[in-house]
């Protein structure tokens, strides 16, 4: 699903005035409307019912105005209050304004937080929240601050306009305070911050508002962000006449002693969700282990050091890789010596790879190596994997993580996947973000979950970014699925791919 920066936005609205000829104040007709429908969808009636409106300096607080007009020919009880001189509006939401006061409207001037009619408020059961939309542009101090604490603390339904006041459209940030919304009406385009954590807390249930922006603009608009939600996949039945032959052959090389646990799960994960072979490549020492836990896939031990791979047994991995599909390389596979030659050996073998988890601890020794990749190359890191490999701490790439996002996965050519509550996708073209998953997936084993649903739709020939994307959302999707049964406490990366099935079944007949 597109996104739009609040700087796209604004290109797409100013292009739907000045090409398409559509006035501004028909964008903000069309955006009130579309407000007041989902409202009076949430209310039914909407006669006696007393509604405190919000309306900021720009043109979120013009869509306010608006929204107050057809609330209160509605029937409503309306109070405006306009934090801002009307003399300074600009052109659209003045001549809402000015339309409220011909109408007589009841509209009160907040200059100072005393302004505000305390009565009206705590008995208002709804509250319009058009102080901010994308225009948001510095830290919340002061009376708007003021205004926001006391709109948190009202027992009304509280609807913001385009995006709860107080969040960063584009990074999701709460400048300072927001708005807790419990329905946030966005206009054309969802945001990347109601996707984003921790934007996405504070926009309760999200609609999408048609404002009538021409359909030829939002398809061809190149978002630099998507949301992953269902409809973005297509998962075919398999032709009646296939063969294992026909969704590829997964080597998994990981493990080591204590840690055998990683290259099942991941194994258990390729196979429910279609990978035609698994061979897990393992030292020799947790071999038993893995025979006995994963029936379906196969094995190929090899000679071990101590639990770890020996580096004299590269040259048989090596060579028992050479051959399959999708090399999946690092899941519980433990710190050793010479890693990195086993990695540098199986890059040049020019398969597709997925790396993770301690493999990924391997490459941050030599980031450069990637550039010996001939074949796709998936990464996998969760933030302090990350942050070894741009060699920067885990807060700095936190706090900057869009950018570095992609600039990481531009510079390397590679699809890296910042695995996260809201995990990140990039080609170092676009980012995308996912919608899926929750809290139960907080447990150790589940990243090793994800490395084999990846590598498994890789392995049937998806396109490595698709098989990415599709391969994070089906991960959540099961995580989801899976609460049916499981409390988010107890649900287990094993869960998760017992319920790989249903997921992928919602994905088949999502259009039913
Ligand atoms: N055609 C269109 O464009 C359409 C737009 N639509 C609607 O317009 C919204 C965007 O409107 P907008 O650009 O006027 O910005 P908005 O969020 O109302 O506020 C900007 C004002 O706030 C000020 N300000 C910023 N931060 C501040 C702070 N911390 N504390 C205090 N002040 C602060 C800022 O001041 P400045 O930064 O300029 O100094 C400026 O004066 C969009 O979300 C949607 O609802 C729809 O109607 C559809 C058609
Ligand atoms: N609160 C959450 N909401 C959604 N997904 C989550 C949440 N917590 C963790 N996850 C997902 O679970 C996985 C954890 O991976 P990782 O940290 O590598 O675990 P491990 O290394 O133990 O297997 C990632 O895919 C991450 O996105
Ligand atoms: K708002």
């Amino acid at each position: 699903m597109k996104l739009s920066t609040s700087f796209e936005m604004k290109e797409l609205d100013s292009r739907s005035i000045n090409e398409f000829k559509i006035p501004d104040i028909v964008l903000m007709e069309n955006a009130s409307r579309g407000t007041f429908e989902l409202i009076k969808k949430q209310f039914g009636n909407i006669e006696g019912v007393r509604v405190s409106v919000f309306a900021g300096l720009g043109n979120n607080g013009g869509d306010a105005m608006a929204i107050a007009r057809h609330l209160y020919n509605a029937g409503a009880n309306v109070l405006v209050n306009l934090v801002a001189n009307p003399d300074n509006l600009n052109p659209s939401p003045k001549i809402n304004y000015d339309i409220l006061c011909s109408m007589n409207v009841p509209i009160n001037i907040i200059n100072h937080i005393d302004d505000i009619n305390e009565v009206f408020l705590a008995h208002s059961q709804i509250i319009i929240d058009g102080l901010f939309g994308i225009g948001l542009s510095r830290k919340i101090e002061g009376l708007f601050y003021e205004i926001i604490e006391k709109i948190n603390k009202s027992n009304a339904f509280i609807v913001s306009v385009d995006i709860p006041s107080g969040i960063n459209a584009d990074t999701a940030e709460c400048l300072g305070i927001a708005v807790k919304a419990d329905l946030t009406a966005t206009f054309a385009l969802a945001k990347p911050g109601q996707f984003l954590y921790p934007g996405r807390l504070y926009c309760g249930q999200l609609e999408v508002v048609d404002i009538s922006t021409p359909k030829q603009l939002l398809d061809d608009f190149k978002p630099t962000f998507n949301a992953l939600v269902k409809d973005d996949f297509v998962i075919e039945d398999r032709p009646k006449n296939s063969h294992k032959g026909n969704f590829g052959h997964i080597a998994i090389v990981g493990g080591s002693i204590g840690k055998s646990g990683a290259v099942i799960l991941a194994a258990n994960a390729a196979l429910r969700s279609g990978a035609g072979l698994v061979s897990a490549v393992v030292p020799n020492c947790i071999n038993t282990a893995f025979e006995s836990s994963c029936i379906e896939a196969m094995s190929y031990p090899v000679k071990d050091n101590n639990g770890f791979f020996s580096k004299e047994s590269f040259d048989d991995i090596v060579c028992f890789v050479k051959d399959k599909d999708v090399i999946c390389f690092g899941m519980g596979l433990g710190v050793f010596d010479d890693g990195l030659d086993l990695l540098e050996s199986l890059l040049e073998l020019k398969k597709p790879m997925v790396i993770d988890a301690d493999g990924l601890n391997v490459l941050s020794k030599d980031v450069g190596l990637l550039q010996k990749a001939c074949a796709p190359v998936i990464l996998t890191p969760h933030p302090k994997e990350f942050s070894r490999l741009v060699g920067k701490t885990t807060s700095e790439v936190l706090k900057n993580r869009l950018n570095l996002v992609k600039e990481f996965a531009k510079k390397y050519n590679v699809i890296l996947i910042l695995k996260m509550a809201d995990t990140l996708i990039s080609d170092g073209e676009s980012i995308f973000i996912n919608t899926s998953g929750n809290p139960g997936l907080s447990t150790g084993g589940s990243g090793d979950v994800l490395s084999g649903i990846i590598a498994s739709l890789v392995a049937q020939n998806n396109d490595a970014l698709y098989a990415s994307c599709l391969g994070v959302y089906l991960h959540g999707l099961s995580a989801d699925l899976a609460l049916s049964d499981y409390s988010e406490a107890s649900l287990l990366p094993t869960d998760v791919i017992n319920y790989l099935t249903k997921a992928i079944e919602a994905i088949k007949t999502k259009a039913q």
